[in-house]
């Protein structure tokens, strides 16, 4: 499968809870590649909490950052990037994204509000509402996931190794809709 690929990235979007980061790691595992997760790299660069981050500088900064550790990600080969869910607003961030294989992972919103019930780690989701804020983000950002290479349904009870097995088994089937992997970078 690596060599299907062709050392070529596989960048994970989605909405906060469909497993970005849970997937991405077991896919890295089973493709012999690298692992980052954008979240995960922005805490460690600004020394703070995404929650930190969002109270004291404010939701553009952190954007900011996102976009600065994509850019810095974007030049490695091999490797998986469980990116955050709003990564996909700012039209700049995609320039960085064409340089991999983009998957979106697609879960729908009663799961991943089940998942996140008790969620105090993502500062967009301390509403009084979480579905109707999950619905929202959902509508605004799904035209901008649908255009990823390649989606993901995730269904209730299906394990991150399904997902993983799933999205392995449809990577032959993209590549062929796309050119060379030298002509994505
Ligand atoms: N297939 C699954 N089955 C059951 N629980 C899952 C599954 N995938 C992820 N989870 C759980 O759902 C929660 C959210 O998963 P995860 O952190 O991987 O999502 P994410 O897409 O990376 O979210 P974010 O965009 O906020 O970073 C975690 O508690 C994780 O353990
Ligand atoms: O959906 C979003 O905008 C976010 C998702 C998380 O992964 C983090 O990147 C942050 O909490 C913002
Ligand atoms: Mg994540």
């Amino acid at each position: 499968m690596t060599n299907l690929l062709q050392g070529v990235s596989v960048f994970l979007v989605g909405i906060m809870g469909t497993g970005k980061t849970t997937v991405g790691q077991i896919l890295a595992q089973q493709l012999g590649y690298r692992f980052f997760d954008t979240d995960v790299l922005i805490e460690r660069v600004a020394g703070q909490t995404i929650n930190e981050i969002f109270a004291r500088q404010g939701e553009e900064r952190f954007r900011e950052l996102e976009t600065q550790v994509l850019a810095e990600l974007s030049a490695y080969t091999k490797s998986v990037i469980a990116t955050g869910g709003g990564i996909v607003m700012r039209p700049i961030n995609w320039s960085y994204l064409h340089h991999g294989l983009i998957v979106w992972l697609d879960a729908p919103v009663e799961l991943l509000q089940k998942r996140l019930a008790e969620d105090t780690t993502r500062p967009l989701l301390q509403a009084a509402d979480r579905a109707e804020k999950l619905s929202s983000l959902l509508e605004i950002r799904r035209p901008l996931y649908q255009q990823a290479d390649l989606q993901i349904a995730i269904a209730q009870n299906q394990t991150p190794q399904e997902i993983t097995a799933k999205l392995i088994e449809q990577i032959p089937t993209v590549l062929k809709s796309k050119a060379t992997p030298l002509e994505w970078q």
